[in-house]
């Protein structure tokens, strides 16, 4: 084995091209040993965004070698991006590189490349290998502590399985440190995140659908400490449930084994969290909050669960065939009054936080003290409103709907706007007395990356709000959705915690959506 050096390797184009953070760790500064000579035939080289294998066998074990004609000479090189490698060692002789290879456009699974090196020098070998996982890593950090919590229940029964063939398999040639515990009953997640010792993980993983996450939240809520649970533990989700919002924003996939690279690869996100005051009680919701058409079509249709995601349309086109409206009282604290606003403020922010090699952590502190969740700013719904919000009576409300993530489902970005820690709010609005074919072409809008732009789809960005619903038409009761879960029809309000809570992502800036229209200015 020895090693040749080589130029030094385009930390900008790295960046540009992973979008992984890079650090300045001791491993970068090693100088450029880029290429590793593992034999005569197999030689290991760390390219611009991914590590290349030269290796002449692969040539005389390839089909496509006849009588020792070679007819592709490149089938001897190989390139995993640093992006896949999950973990490389060197034990005594021996040389293994765990790495993810794709099986398909939608998932991969663990493999690895084991070599026998002629031991001359381990030290320059190490030396290596320790560039190879800076490389690999960036500003995540390895070999993260994760508590697993599987509902035995989400996506109808799935989760389980999927975790034991697509997400444990890449855990464990990363090498995490994984201990696993089943959800027993509904809110079970929420007691295990409240018990907890934050110090002794990195991150709590849910495999499930968007329920359990919105649970460990909560639970990590209650916690004396809350305020600094949140900021310590980051909450993700490996999806496996129906609905897997969490997953799609932050991993920028519903696929497990990817979402497990992804999480793999996370850096620490700071998040916002909103706290949702109905009655005596204050929820911390970390997805959307929702009342009218959607709220119906989301947690009125439970009834048609047998026909799966159809459920959602079939209750959708019902609505507009009847023409519902859903009339209520609004204030809100609005930062960003209409769409232009939105549009440039999203832009202004996502350029800085572009700029801005290192994800943003601690912007705003709300650990100074150990108490629990951080006060109200703007009171409980059972408080007189604050003097500056804007008070909206609305008889024809057709759709209220409040994101902290773009995408609400796959293909489904409501929120182009959003970001992770803005402090901010997207709020959406739509009358429910357009016409049905109008009604019609927003849905479809959704779906075709439009929906920013349709007219009648009011778009704010806001630091709080109170609604008030008043009876339906037919004297019926409506629905009231925080986060995909149930909640009483009954005011309530809600307010914008910027980055209290934490979780994980491929950029550690943004969404994994695009956003509102053309970047403008
Ligand atoms: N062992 C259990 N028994 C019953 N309910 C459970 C159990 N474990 C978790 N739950 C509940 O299941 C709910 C839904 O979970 P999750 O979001 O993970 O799955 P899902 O497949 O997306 O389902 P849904 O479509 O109902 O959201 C959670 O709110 C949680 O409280």
């Amino acid at each position: 084995m020895f090693v040749t050096m080589a130029p030094s390797i385009d930390e900008g184009t790295l960046l540009a091209e992973r979008n992984i953070l890079s650090t300045t760790s001791n491993a970068s500064n090693i100088s450029t040993t880029s290429t590793l000579h593992v034999s005569s035939d197999v030689s290991l080289t760390l390219g611009t965004d991914s590590l290349i294998i030269l290796d002449e066998e692969i040539i005389d074990r390839s089909p496509g070698n006849c009588c020792g004609l070679v007819l592709n000479d490149s089938r001897a090189t190989r390139a995993i991006p640093f992006y896949n490698i999950l973990w490389a060692e060197l034990v005594k002789s021996d040389l293994t590189i765990h790495y993810a290879q794709r099986i398909s456009a939608t998932s991969v699974r663990p493999a690895y490349h084991n070599y026998a090196i002629d031991v001359q020098d381990t030290a320059q070998a190490e030396q290596w290998l320790a560039v190879l996982l800076d490389r690999a890593y960036g500003a995540a950090k390895p070999r993260k502590r994760i508590k697993v919590l599987v509902n035995p229940f989400g996506g109808q029964g799935k989760a389980q399985k999927l975790f034991a063939r697509e997400i444990e398999p890449v855990l464990a040639a990363a090498r995490c440190d994984v201990d696993v515990e089943r959800t027993a009953y509904g809110g079970h997640a929420a007691d295990i995140a409240e018990a907890l010792n934050p110090a002794a993980w990195d991150v709590v993983a849910c495999c499930s659908g968007d329920g359990v996450p919105h649970e460990v939240f909560n639970g990590l809520g209650r916690k004396p400490d809350a305020a600094r649970a949140l900021r310590d533990v980051a909450v993700v989700q490996l999806p496996c449930g129906s609905g897997n919002a969490l997953s799609l924003n932050m991993n920028g996939t519903a696929s497990p084994s990817l979402a497990t690279l992804a999480v793999v690869k996370g850096v620490r996100t700071p998040l916002d969290l909103v706290s949702v005051t109905q009655g005596a009680d204050r929820t911390l919701s970390f997805l959307s909050q929702s009342f009218g058409m959607v709220a119906d079509c989301d947690v009125g249709t439970e009834h048609m669960r047998w026909m799966g995601s159809a459920r959602f349309t079939v209750g959708f086109l019902t609505r507009i065939l009847g023409k519902c409206v859903y009339p209520c009282d609004i204030a809100i604290g609005v930062e960003h009054a209409d769409k232009d606003a939105v549009r440039r403020a999203y832009w202004d922010t996502a350029r800085r936080k572009h700029l801005d090699h290192l994800p943003e952590e601690d912007e705003e502190s709300y650990i100074e003290s150990d108490l629990g969740l951080p006060p109200l700013r703007f009171g409980t719904v059972n408080d007189p409103l604050p003097d500056d919000w804007r008070t909206e009576s609305h008889d024809h409300l057709g759709t209220f709907y409040c994101g902290n993530m773009a995408y609400m489902a796959p293909d489904a970005n409501f929120f182009p706007a959003a970001l992770p820690s803005e402090g901010l709010g997207d709020l959406i609005t739509i009358p429910g007395n357009i016409s049905r074919t109008a009604a019609l072409s927003t849905l479809l809008s959704v779906e075709n990356g439009t929906f920013f732009d349709v007219p009648h789809v009011n778009y704010r960005k806001v630091t709080g709000y109170r609604i008030t619903p008043r009876a339906c038409e037919k004297g019926e009761d409506g629905h009231i959705s925080v986060d995909g879960e149930k909640f009483p029809f009954e005011p309530f309000q809600a307010e914008v915690h910027k980055g209290l809570g934490t979780t994980l992502s491929r950029t550690g800036r943004v969404y994994e959506a695009s956003g509102p229209g053309d970047s403008i200015g």
